[in-house]
């Protein structure tokens, strides 16, 4: 028998029991540094569709392909023990029927994810119900959301009318019938965030929703400074790893310009004959 220590991830309903007992953390990550930077101290993480943005350079979360999602799905799998992994469907990967969608989590989860997010409120129940009852757990995401950016007209805080503010909460409510485990709040203000939480029965993981929310996520590149200049408002940055970054490359390039780099413990040793 093994004596390794096994570390078990958390579980989904290990996650939905945290609802009002105690706050749940996530973040976002694409790469095997980063998840094992962030695997001991978050409840799960998250293969965000961001990573079109953060990591690819690209204008927006909607050319991310589900292949790319699947790779970056299995490094983090790989690189974690603890934290209960969820990958983002991207856009186009789950819309065109329910087929497609439970062919596209499915994927995701044969990769390493215990769990698919997608974006949609009551437009979405009909798959999240279909999903999660063929024993593939859904995270909701509602509020803002970025694969609507063409139709929304920009990354628009949401819920401000009271109609809006209305249809928002039928969302929430939709989602919990339809069998979603959870349900994440993007960029809605406190008050209605809070009225959800306090409402449905499943966690509310906000970003930009206040902290009214059963827990938190945020883009891991925003709050270690290495997502540029122009981050959303509800960002708070905790490190500036693109000024160390800088530093150490400068360095660097200084050395091996000078001779400074490689020294003699650098090199493999010359025989002399
Ligand atoms: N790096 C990164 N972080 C994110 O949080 C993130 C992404 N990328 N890509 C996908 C979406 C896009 N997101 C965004 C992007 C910008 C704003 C933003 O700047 N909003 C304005 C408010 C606009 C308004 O309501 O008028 C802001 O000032 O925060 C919000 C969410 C959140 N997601
Ligand atoms: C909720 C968030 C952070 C998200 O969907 C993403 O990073 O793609
Ligand atoms: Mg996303």
């Amino acid at each position: 028998m093994s004596v390794q220590a096994v570390v078990k991830r958390v579980t989904i309903p290990q996650l939905m029991a945290c609802k009002r007992q105690r706050k749940i953390v996530a973040l976002t990550a694409h790469s095997a540094p980063v998840a094992r930077a962030i695997d001991p101290h978050v409840d799960f993480v998250l293969i965000g569709d961001s990573t079109a943005m953060v990591a690819y350079g690209l204008p927006n979360t909607l050319s991310i392909s589900l292949e790319t999602i699947a790779q970056h799905t299995a490094a983090v799998a790989r690189s974690t023990q603890r934290a209960c992994i969820v990958a983002d469907l991207p856009f186009g990967s789950y819309q065109e029927s329910l087929a497609q969608a439970f062919r596209s989590a499915g994927y995701l989860l044969s990769q390493g994810a215990d769990a698919v997010k997608l974006e949609g409120g009551a437009i979405m129940a009909e798959t999240i119900q279909y999903l999660s009852s063929r024993g593939i757990p859904v995270l909701a995401h509602i509020g803002l959301m970025p694969q609507y950016v063409n139709t929304m007209g920009g990354y628009l805080s949401q819920g401000k009318s009271p109609e809006e503010a209305a249809r928002i909460r039928a969302d929430a409510h939709a989602v919990q019938r339809a069998g979603a485990f959870g349900v994440v709040l993007e960029g809605v203000q406190e008050a209605l965030a809070a009225e959800i939480t306090a409402q449905v029965s499943i966690p509310t993981i906000g970003i930009g929703a206040s902290p009214a929310c059963d827990g938190q996520i945020l883009v891991t590149e925003d709050i270690l400074g290495l997502s540029g200049e122009r981050v959303p408002k509800f960002v708070k940055r905790y490190a500036d790893l693109d000024t160390m970054m800088r530093k150490a490359v400068e360095q660097y390039a200084e050395d091996v310009r000078s001779g400074a780099f490689p020294e003699p413990q650098h090199c493999f040793g010359v025989k002399s004959t």
